[in-house]
């Protein structure tokens, strides 16, 4: 992998969201492709034409419980006039040996059983006296209590047309015909598809593995007791639950301290199972930015462009960033901001589309809509960076939740749209319409 981190930027260029955005995916490249299972393959893309090796249905099928008649016999039947006809036995769904039905004679038949050799269509078991010699029936009563029911005489109380309530051989689709073509995604219709041609496996792209951790030494694990100057990490379990939600396997990794070779040694351990690593906290500029300190100078030693690049961004929140790649295979990492709101919204931003992009998916961005901002009063905006404020969206309207700290978690957690203010804008009235990130 190689990154744009060797464009000619210097330390002091302000990156913009796009250009940032842009690096990361010129760089990222999708996985490979590989054979998965089917129920593994759901939600990824599948990347060859299949094609359909046999007809679907493979053989001509009732579609009604009822009898399997000839026409002709039944051709005028009425409840007063019914045609009556020998039954010469039962064709179960599955059934392999099908006694054939000649002229004057019906066999019972299931939904979903072959046509047997002679019979032209299906009547209804509505349509019968079932056999008992009574009016019409509502049903059929079970083999192993009523195993008279396969044979005797049928009452059929109404004429069919050739075929009727028979589903054709090759209906469905044609052995032949193209089943998926490359770039579909696999969701449960496609894979019932698949299982129905009887393919139990499908060549696609796998779903990324992203392992995240979070660092800091103030960090410590939900449901255990919290020390002083401590609080609980909450930016693995939001990225990494941010991550499934893209469509990864992810991993979270407990908080690591704030200690250089703590987190090289964690990084390492964990290079053999990430497709992408996504750090958060330490990219700032304090004395114990541990996720700097431990990557800014680890480079691809066999790979021009290689290593972490740190970077500020005219972003608000999400300013400091880390991207580039580590490790013998090159394994893409992104470093977040360490506050909450700044690193879920920077994984919304950049990690997703990586993910996404990894998939191979066409579609790697969220939806974008237009809303009228709903505030009691104007919105304020840093000059200079495009900010992303935390919005309700409903019936094309936005309302602000929390403020702009990147601490607000509750807000977030109330929030299901990003407001973005663009760079250039620094108050936003009431009424305006702005642009949203739909969360979903
Ligand atoms: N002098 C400056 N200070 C800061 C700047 C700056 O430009 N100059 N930028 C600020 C901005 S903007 C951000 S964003 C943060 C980013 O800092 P770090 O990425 O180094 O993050 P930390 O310092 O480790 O943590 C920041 C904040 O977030 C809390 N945190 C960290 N990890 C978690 C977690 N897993 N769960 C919950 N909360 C977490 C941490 O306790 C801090 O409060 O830097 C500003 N400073
Ligand atoms: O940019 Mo920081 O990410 O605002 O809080």
């Amino acid at each position: 992998m190689s990154t744009a981190a060797t464009r000619p930027t210097g330390p002091d260029h302000l990156w913009s969201v796009d250009e940032h955005l842009e690096d990361v995916l010129t760089t990222i490249r999708p996985l490979d492709p590989i054979e998965l299972q089917l129920l593994d393959a759901q939600g990824c893309v599948l990347v060859e034409d299949v094609m359909v090796p046999l007809s679907l249905p493979p053989f001509d099928n009732s579609s009604m419980d009822g009898y399997a008649v000839r026409v002709a016999d039944v051709a005028g039947a009425s409840e007063e006039f019914p045609a009556v006809l020998e039954v010469v036995g039962d064709v179960a769904a599955g059934a392999a040996e099908l006694t054939p039905v000649g002229p004057g004679q019906a066999a019972r038949i299931m939904t979903g059983a072959p046509l047997p050799p002679g019979a032209e269509a299906v009547v209804p078991v509505e349509w019968t006296d079932g056999g008992l010699g009574e009016g019409p029936v509502t049903g059929m009563r079970a083999r192993s209590l009523a195993p008279e029911g396969a044979e005797g005489h049928v009452r059929v109380h109404r004429p069919a047309e050739a075929r009727a309530h028979v589903r054709a051989r090759g209906s469905d689709v044609k052995a032949g015909d193209l089943a998926l073509e490359a770039g579909t995604i696999l969701g449960p219709p496609q894979i019932a598809l698949l299982a129905a041609i009887g393919r139990g496996t499908a060549r696609v792209r796998p779903r990324p593995r992203v392992v995240v951790v979070s660092t800091g030494s103030e960090l410590v694990q939900p449901d255990e007791e919290l020390g002083s100057g401590q609080i609980y990490d909450s930016n693995s379990f939001a990225l990494t639950a941010a991550a499934r939600d893209a469509g990864a396997i992810a991993y979270r990794v407990g908080a690591v301290v704030d200690d250089a070779d703590t987190l090289r040694a964690t990084i390492e351990d964990q290079l053999v199972r990430a497709d992408l690593m996504v750090t958060t906290g330490g990219v700032s500029v304090g004395a114990y930015d541990v996720v700097k300190e431990a990557l800014a100078h680890v480079g691809d030693a066999d790979e021009a462009g290689g290593g972490v690049d740190f970077r500020k961004l005219a972003m608000q929140p999400g300013k400091p960033q880390g991207f580039g790649s580590i490790g013998p295979d090159h394994t893409p990492l992104l470093a977040l901001p360490g506050n909450p709101v700044s690193s879920y919204v920077s994984f919304e931003l950049f990690v997703r589309p990586a993910i996404r992009t990894l998939m191979g998916l066409p579609d790697v961005h969220r939806p974008r809509a237009t809303a009228t901002l709903r505030a009691d009063r104007a919105l304020g905006s840093p000059k200079g960076r495009r900010q992303f404020l935390r919005g309700a969206y409903a019936d094309g309207e936005v309302t602000a939740v929390g403020g702009s700290g990147s601490h607000l978690i509750a807000a977030l957690a109330h929030a299901d749209a990003l407001i973005v203010v663009p760079e250039d804008t620094e108050s936003v009235e009431p009424g305006t319409e702005v642009e949203v990130v739909l969360l979903g």
